[in-house]
């Protein structure tokens, strides 16, 4: 018979038994290595020059993806004991949306160069997992593939504001008909950073034609282009230039949005209070605190030093997304002890896709989520909302 001081049965979040279940502690070897931060150079293994020349490198001398990876270091976790862990939720509500943990997949462009199912694969996994998946403008597969390819999953649609207004509402149109619930403007890159690996090897595949599906399947782009882009993909590439950059944006065009957009609106690249602060008088829903992962400004501070001051600022009053420079449960846990709601993925899901395609998509969140959740569990927290400033110690350099 149970008494008052028979322990509670042991509880593995679902994530945790996911990994369980896979085989990864059962003496079978995963398929994948479960050593997140070890992806990177597997990836590189199967990945072609043109490829790899893309996804992993950053912007100038790489000092900013540097600084990004060091911020992380130089904050420890300070685990706490007989707290009573043994039933953990990952679980959150986010701008609306209740989530199994929080952890999105950010919007990572040209994803056929990583595997040829692209944002498919990746939208798939997402969904599997019940994570939003946010599509980025700058896609190998279409805004509509994408959602048929992501079923019931959430998704997000981040928007690249292109120069012509007729098309950029075309392409909220397109999403919001798709059911995409969320929009993320990304602010930082109105114009592409310097970006040496790219440039040295004259290859930018939009150029080409890669990378530019929202823009070739849309009606308002095509009427730009005198042949049809399956036969002059280059021509598409050119007027994809012409529309992308778009330097001008400032914070008095927001209201363009809104008129175009009836759901919650996030504005990612915010990496100081003042913006941030700008952002909630424009009535933003929310804001990600991110540098692009290393890849606009180099010299830039890392994203997790902008995090507590945003959050100081205005966590109270809006909602607060974080990436850049996370690869491991334990860092998803700093980002949230810091002031961030949810955290975004990068470059570390890509690597999955590369390996394994949708399986290994499926792999590197799993893997992410069970070291959340044991992260969490052994610092002596049950949920993604109790860890505060005081979870972390800071190592000076
Ligand atoms: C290959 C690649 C393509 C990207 N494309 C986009 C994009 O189309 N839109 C966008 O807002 N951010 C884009 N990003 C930035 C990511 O959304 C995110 O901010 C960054 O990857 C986070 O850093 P991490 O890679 O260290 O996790 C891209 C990043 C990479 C690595
Ligand atoms: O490469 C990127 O990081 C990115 O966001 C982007 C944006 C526009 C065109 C090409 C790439």
């Amino acid at each position: 018979m149970a008494d008052e001081s028979t322990p509670p049965p042991v509880h593995y979040s679902d994530h945790q038994a996911l990994i369980y279940a896979n085989g990864a502690f059962l003496g079978e070897r995963p398929a994948l290595t479960t050593d997140l931060a070890a992806l990177e150079a597997k990836a590189a293994e199967v990945l072609d020059a043109a490829a790899l020349g893309y996804i992993v490198p950053s912007a100038g001398s790489g000092s900013t993806a540097r600084a990004n990876r060091a911020a992380f270091e130089r904050r420890r976790i300070v685990p706490r004991m007989l707290r009573d862990h043994a039933r953990r939720d990952l679980s959150t509500t986010l701008l609306g949306a209740k989530l199994p943990a929080p952890v999105l997949l950010g919007p990572v462009g040209v994803q056929k160069l990583a595997h040829p199912e692209g944002e498919l694969a990746s939208a798939r996994a997402a969904a599997a997992l019940g994570l939003p998946f946010v599509h980025s403008t700058q896609a190998s597969h279409s805004i509509e593939e994408v959602a048929e390819a992501g079923g019931d999953g959430p998704r997000w649609f981040q928007l690249y504001w292109p120069r012509d207004p007729e098309f950029c509402v075309s392409l909220l149109r397109r999403a919001r008909e798709a059911g995409y619930s969320h929009l993320v403007l990304t602010l930082d890159t109105t114009m592409l950073g310097w970006r040496p690996a790219d440039l040295d090897r004259g290859h930018l595949p939009f150029l080409q034609g890669e990378g530019i599906a929202n823009y070739t399947s849309d009606p308002v782009f095509r009427r730009r282009l005198a042949k049809d882009p399956v036969d002059d993909p280059g021509a598409a590439g050119l007027a994809f230039a012409e529309v992308f950059p778009n330097p001008g944006l400032t914070w008095e065009q927001l209201p363009f949005l809104r008129e175009h957009w009836d759901g919650p609106i996030v504005l990612k690249g915010i990496q100081c209070a003042a913006d941030a602060e700008l952002a909630v008088r424009h009535g933003m829903d929310g804001v990600v605190v991110s540098n692009h992962g290393g890849r606009q400004v180099d010299g830039a501070l890392a994203s997790l030093d902008a995090l507590a001051p945003v959050a100081e600022a205005v966590g109270d009053r809006t909602t607060v997304l974080f990436d850049s420079g996370v690869r491991t449960g334990a860092d998803v846990f700093k980002a949230l002890a810091l002031g961030a709601d949810a955290v975004l993925i990068g470059r570390p899901y890509l690597y999955g896709l590369a390996l394994a395609g949708q399986a290994g998509v499926e792999h590197v969140l799993r893997c992410l989520l069970a070291e959340l959740d044991l992260t969490l569990g052994n610092s002596g927290y049950r949920t993604a909302r109790e860890p505060g400033p005081d979870a972390l110690w800071s190592v000076t350099p």
